[in-house]
């Protein structure tokens, strides 16, 4: 037994009681005063009630001493108490006005107001009324429930003759929204005393709360039962890695059914009440329909969910508790895709207990409620406290977007969208791979304008516009590309002469890395595929059978490539019809996606309805017609997508949308194409042409990043000293005492390999850090050294001061023909331009004398089968995975040599910020981009050509590098 239950009849508010029991007495008769002024009825004997009131309580409490209440919650079926209770609280005490005459205080002739009530004169009160609104013949008792803390009494509670009769009061309560003004001064009259009441006291006339309680106990080996919140559920699905037999496991004993699609058809015009708003008759109406399947006869547990409204329909699921498993799978067997009609349970129209005029009418309706074909599934309880433990325990993070959201989300696959089509694997893994170097490497053209709109917010995903600007702003296509703002890459163009053989090109293009081409060539694909279109819509394909069109897009123009990181999204829209013209085709690379389609409301009661499409990587989807213009796309920002029952966590989708841009007359606009590689537009192509000027590419992905990781590179790389052997042979068998250029040194790997052979070395790098790395490592204890950075004792006085200098490879700051020869290892793959390439051998070739010996070594596109370094295209930004702790030498370096102006940023802030690198927090590396260029076969030769002053002597391949070894002539 509670606080709240021990009811104490003799005890009354003031403590004081003798000295105001005139007033208590004079309080009760306004009470019963107040009741008979809305009653109009004759004033029965206050003295008699009293007693049988008191008395009715005695023998509730003897009853009751050893039964304890509980709310009965909302999914709980009626409970089978032999009476029903009810719970009223609210402000229920009227209050003294105060005298306008006193400074709003409370005069010394109203102190009474404190002592206003009796237990016993408001119970009366109570009584009374709730005889004559509703249920009256069923009320067993009313007691107040004292609260020792305070005035007013606030808690009150109702017994009637059934839980039934019970819930009808609790609904009323409700919908009626009833108050104690309503309660205690229900119909005023013109009598002194109620005028004297009313001028004296005023009654709330906030709704109060009626709750349906039980004496049933809490079912406590029943987790969902014992919770006054509805749990978290989440649909049984398996995780990925999770072994299917574990969910057929937990399928086999979970009592739950996830079932969705359920309408309110109930016609709001004709003044229906809105019964399906009160979730506790929608709960009986949908019992009447399911109990045949509750073969353990314990009631069905129902939780109403996401009630989803529009102006004439509202559209829910709810989670059916079933009693045992076998009951969940006949239940699940019998409804599925089932269409139900209920109606409203007659019980809820039993006029003989409610007396209202609203009440009256409602009982004349007999609204019903339809399904759509349901839909279910299992589910489980979840607590998100558990969630959060899994999470922690499989490593899991738990993401936005991921647990906020139910995962019980209907797949719609009954819902056509018309003019929808989805080709799966249009390209080829291969294909694919090409693609996303080309669409994400260091050559894709990221033009100005678009990433000012990134960062104005307008486009929250990095996007890129080829042929013309989808400008985001005003919702328009830039047809004038001249225009400021509209300047973005050509198209992707083939060369006409390929255009007949379309397949041998992508093959080729695709063997071959060449990501622009293949572009062109994926382009030239979509424009020549046919495309079957179901036309009609759901409702017309059942009278009148299936009905395709075939449909081309020979026009195409424009391509917008969207990268979506996990997380990220696009908002509900219609492309603009006056910017572009039928067929939007988007094709996925990488991650795959859940797209939302949904249909613009004509009409504004229209109900928008949805349709999930699973688009997997590699896939092109076009939308057509009514999937164009009538139904908006959009994909929701969440970390993962759940298609046939698996959750997909995304990873980063690169998408290509290819478009028509239409000119104000609706004619498709002039396709702007180009076949040149890279391509060259607006006044970014024009500046990259400067061979001397370093590009920002390589400023920020290669020489900020060795920089940065010149510590580790030298710990980790440099001491295992892997040289190529093509190197050092070469270097062992120039004259002894030769004079070598090491342009580009790094670290100085092959110092001690051209001191071993007994020459001298001048180093040049870009970086400082590295040559610092290249200086202090020959300082060092010979025997910490690996094998190849030894130097054996009579060569050592060559080691004393290695020559270094800081120098670019562009203009090597040696005389001409000052070396006798030259080595530039690993560089030429870190240069950005075709120009650049060309000016580093002419540099290499000026300052070796005439007959000197170089060699260059780059990275090669075609790496060996074994190799794990694999390059889809060839330019590409190849990881270097760096710790923190090295880059704080780097940092504290960079922030002495004043390359850093911000010494208070964390190293990762530092370095993910200014470097552009990612932070992989899971692994606490930073991890920057290497620009590197990948030589094809030939293509070293083919640049060697350009130079004037150098020959071809020799060239090969080795460890997945090209290598030229040339001979100076002039
Ligand atoms: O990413 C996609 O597939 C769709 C992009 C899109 O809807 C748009 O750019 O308008
Ligand atoms: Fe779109």
């Amino acid at each position: 037994m509670t606080k709240d239950d021990k009811v104490n009849n003799d005890k009354i508010r003031n403590p004081d009681t003798n000295a105001k029991s005139f007033a208590m007495i004079s309080h009760v008769s306004s009470l019963t005063f107040i009741s008979r002024a809305h009653s109009h009825s004759s004033q029965p004997n206050t003295m008699i009630r009293e007693r049988s009131t008191m008395e009715g309580q005695e023998r509730d409490q003897d009853k009751e001493a050893s039964v304890s209440f509980r709310s009965v919650l909302p999914h709980e079926p009626l409970p089978a108490d032999s009476s029903g209770y009810i719970h009223v609280q609210g402000a229920l005490e009227p209050k003294l006005k105060k005298d306008k005459g006193d400074e709003g205080k409370p005069s010394a002739n109203q102190d009474q107001a404190d002592y206003y009530w009796t237990k016993q004169g408001l119970e009366e009160a109570l009584h009374e009324a709730l005889t004559k609104i509703c249920q009256g013949s069923a009320l067993q008792s009313v007691s107040v429930l004292e609260d020792n803390s305070s005035p007013p009494y606030t808690k009150v509670r109702l017994s009637y003759s059934s839980p039934l009769a019970a819930l009808k009061v609790v609904q009323y309560f409700r919908a009626e929204k009833v108050s104690a003004h309503d309660l205690l001064l229900v119909s005023p009259n013109n009598d002194n005393e109620e005028a004297t009441m009313t001028s004296h006291w005023q009654f709330a006339a906030r709704p109060l709360q009626a709750t349906l309680l039980t004496t049933q106990p809490f079912l406590s080996t029943q987790m969902a039962w014992n919770r006054s919140n509805p749990p978290k559920f989440r649909r049984l699905i398996a995780r990925p890695g999770e072994p299917v037999e574990l969910l057929q496991q937990e399928r086999q004993i979970t009592r739950y059914v996830f079932l969705s699609g359920l309408v309110d058809t109930t016609n709001k015009n004709n003044n229906n009440p809105p019964w399906w708003d009160n979730s506790r008759q929608v709960c009986e109406a949908i019992r009447s329909q399911l109990h045949v399947y509750d073969t353990s006869g314990k009631g069905i547990e129902l939780y109403i969910s996401n009630k989803k409204k529009t102006s004439n329909r509202t559209t829910h699921f709810c989670h059916v508790g079933m009693r045992s498993p076998e009951d969940a799978r006949a239940l699940m067997a019998g409804l599925q895709g089932k269409i139900l009609t209920w109606k409203q349970p007659c019980d809820w129209n039993d006029t003989s207990t409610c007396t209202t005029e609203q009440q009256q009418q409602q009982q004349q309706q007999q609204p019903t409620i339809q399904s759509d074909k349901l839909f279910l599934d299992y589910a489980a309880v979840t607590k998100r406290s558990e969630a959060k433990a899994t999470a922690k325990a499989t490593g899991e993070d738990l993401v936005k977007g991921e647990k906020s959201r139910s995962e019980c989300t209907s797949v719609t696959k009954h819902v056509v969208v018309p003019g929808l089509v989805l080709i799966t694997d249009f390209i080829t893994p291969q294909e694919e791979q090409v693609l996303l170097a080309a669409l994400t490497g260091p050559t894709a053209p990221w033009a100005p304008s678009q990433t000012n709109f990134s960062n104005s917010g307008a486009v929250k995903r990095r996007v890129q516009h080829y042929g013309y600007v989808f400008d985001y702003e005003t919702a328009n296509v830039n047809r004038d590309r001249s225009q400021p703002g509209s300047d973005c890459p050509p198209m992707p163009g083939m060369p006409p002469s390929d255009m007949s053989s379309l397949e041998a090109y992508t093959e080729t293009c695709t063997a071959e890395g060449r990501g622009w081409e293949l572009m062109a060539g994926i382009a030239e694909r979509t424009r020549r595929t046919t495309f079957e279109i179901q036309a009609k819509d759901d409702d017309e394909e059942e009278q009148q059978g299936q009905s395709t069109i075939t449909k081309q897009f020979p026009k195409l123009n424009q391509i917008t490539v969207n990268v979506y990181e996990p997380g990220e999204g696009i908002g509900s829209h219609v492309d603009t019809p006056s910017a572009f013209d039928d067929g939007l085709i988007s094709v996925s690379l990488n991650g795959g996606v859940v797209m939302e389609f949904r249909r613009q409301q004509q009409q504004q009661d229209d109900e928008k309805i949805k349709k999930l499409v699973y688009l997997p990587p590699r896939s092109l989807l076009l939308m057509s017609g009514p999937a164009r213009f009538e139904w908006e796309h959009m994909i929701v920002t969440r970390m993962t997508d759940t298609h046939e029952g698996v959750v997909l966590h995304r990873s980063r989708r690169v998408s290509m949308t290819l478009r028509t841009a239409i000119d104000l007359s609706g004619e498709p606009m002039p396709c702007v194409s180009s076949t040149r590689f890279p391509p060259v537009w607006g006044t970014v192509g024009q500046s990259a042409t400067d061979a001397l000027v370093t590009p920002s590419m390589e400023r920020e992905h290669v020489h900020a990043v060795y920089d940065a990781i010149a510590t580790q590179w030298h710990h980790t790389r440099g001491k295992r000293g892997v040289l190529w052997p093509g190197a050092t042979q070469f270097l062992k068998e120039l004259p002894e005492g030769s004079i070598v250029a090491d342009v580009g040194c790094g670290d100085g790997k092959y110092f001690p390999a051209i001191w071993e052979a007994g020459s001298y070395v001048i180093g040049s790098d870009i970086s400082l850090p590295l040559l610092q790395q290249a200086t202090h490592a020959h300082q060092q204890d010979a025997a910490s050294q690996p094998d190849s950075r030894r130097v054996s004792e009579h060569r050592q006085h060559l080691q004393k001061k290695p020559a270094v200098l800081v120098a670019d490879c562009m203009n090597v700051p040696l005389r001409s023909k000052s070396c006798d020869a030259a080595i530039c290892i690993a560089v030429m793959h870190h240069l950005s331009t075709r120009d650049r390439r060309i000016r580093c051998i002419s540099e290499l070739g000026r300052i070796v004398k005439v007959g000197g010996l170089i060699n260059i070594q780059a990275w090669a596109m075609e790496q060996q089968e074994k190799s794990k370094r694999k390059f889809a295209g060839t330019d590409v930004f190849v990881p270097f995975n760096a710790q923190p702790k090295y880059l704080e030498a780097a940092k504290n370096t960079a922030i002495a040599t004043g390359m850093h102006p911000d010494p208070g940023k964390s190293t990762a802030q530092l370095y993910s910020e200014e470097y552009n690198a990612d932070y992989d927090e899971q692994k606490g590396l930073v991890v920057f981009k290497r620009y590197c260029h990948m030589y094809r076969t030939g293509e070293l030769e083919e640049l060697v050509q350009e130079v004037d002053t150098v020959e071809l002597y020799e060239s090969g391949y080795e460890s997945g590098n090209h290598f030229v070894i040339l001979r100076v002539v002039t």
